[in-house]
């Protein structure tokens, strides 16, 4: 850490610990204030125009049915309903005063209706859906690049408006299956111990899953791309899960607070790791997700989730629910009085642990 980075460090702490309060006893929001402020390089860090981004993108070895109970009509169909208003993040976006824009990186439709002729729909469609990575590989890799810049530029764009705080969401039917080849590539953890049971697969098709996503690593020797992450993504990823890694390094570019979503989100944040090993400093984790693999995920990235919620849904909620803690951190660093300006006794004594930086 630079020198001015490290002052800044101890400038905050100091900040955070002379508020009227024992030492520590705001837990995480404590963290979470502290990390905000070296995020954006400031002693008073702020929440602007949070925004939930959530990308689409269709998965070929879903139409085989091997991995997904849900067919895959059900992308464009969510997409749809995102865009009515009706889904999960569209409530938690509007409870709490969210911006919501919502991305076809991929999606396996003809066309949009007129209903998507709206400022929070970006149509950046690559392909209908990726190829089946049973047979061969999911993307070309100029397609991955094409989806990584598209990725970029639509942070970028939101950046420039005036957001800085953003959380990713995805919707793909298939794309646990995606993220956990991802997550066993990079990690060395075995297939087995990544797989879940997404959208919610019984014990005879979690079998079959956990043997067909077996099947797909040696077919692809994914141990070779462990650090090759546009091949990687090539192999077995997804449009959305692509765009979302353009999104991650671009989101890091302008010192924005990046909101982690659950596993596909953070399997993203694994290959834009790799391309940029600077991003996680920029990323709050909102939640640990149910689905198994996820926290073996965060345990990798030495990451410090916000909430515990037994939430397996994607879409970026997890990241919305968090966005309301975060404005609490800020908020208190921001406003609460010290003790000297309160002129309330301090114990310089204390020994009261903090929680972990
Ligand atoms: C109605 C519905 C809404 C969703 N919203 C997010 N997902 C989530 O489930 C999908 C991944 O699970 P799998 O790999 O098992 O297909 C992704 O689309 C994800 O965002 C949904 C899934 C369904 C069915
Ligand atoms: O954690 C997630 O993001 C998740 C888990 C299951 C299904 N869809 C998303």
């Amino acid at each position: 850490m630079s020198n001015q980075l490290n002052q800044l460090r101890q400038q905050l702490q100091f900040a955070i610990d002379n508020k009227t309060k024992p030492p520590g006893s705001l837990g995480l929001l404590e963290t979470i204030a502290l990390q905000a402020g070296l995020i954006q390089q400031s002693l008073r860090p702020s929440v602007q125009d949070p925004q939930i981004v959530v990308f689409a993108g269709d998965h070929g070895i879903a139409k085989t049915g091997l991995v997904n109970p849900f067919p895959q009509e059900v992308t464009a169909q969510m997409v749809m309903n995102f865009l009515r208003g009706g889904a999960a993040i569209n409530v938690f976006t509007r409870l709490h005063n969210i911006g919501l824009t919502v991305v076809d990186a991929g999606v396996n439709n003809e066309n949009w209706d007129e209903l998507f002729v709206s400022d929070h729909f970006i149509n950046a469609k690559i392909a209908r859906g990726t190829a089946n990575y049973l047979e061969s590989d999911a993307i070309s890799e100029s397609a991955v690049v094409a989806a990584i810049e598209a990725g970029r530029s639509i942070i970028t764009n939101l950046a420039l408006q005036g957001c800085n705080t953003i959380g990713f969401g995805e919707m793909g039917i298939g794309n646990t299956s995606s993220a956990a080849l991802i997550m066993s590539a990079i990690t060395g953890i075995p297939v087995v111990d990544c797989v879940g049971r997404g959208t919610g697969v019984n014990d005879d098709q979690l079998k079959v899953k956990i043997e067909t996503l077996q099947k797909v690593f040696q077919f692809h020797k994914l141990e070779l791309y462990s650090k090759n992450p546009i091949s990687l993504l090539g192999k077995v990823g997804g449009y959305e899960i692509a765009m979302m890694t353009g999104a991650f390094l671009a989101a890091a570019e302008h010192h924005m607070i990046i909101v982690v979503d659950g596993f596909i989100t953070t399997a993203a944040l694994l290959l834009a790791q790799q391309m940029e090993p600077g991003v996680k400093d920029y990323c709050l984790f909102a939640h640990t997700s149910q689905e198994q693999g996820h926290e073996a995920m965060l345990r990798y990235l030495d990451a410090q989730p916000i909430l515990h919620l037994s939430m397996r849904l994607g879409e970026g909620t997890g990241a919305a629910l968090a966005i309301p803690l975060i404005r609490s951190a800020v908020a208190f660093l921001n406003e609460m009085a010290s003790f000297d300006t309160a002129g309330v006794s301090n114990s310089t004594e204390s020994t009261t642990s903090r929680p972990k930086a």
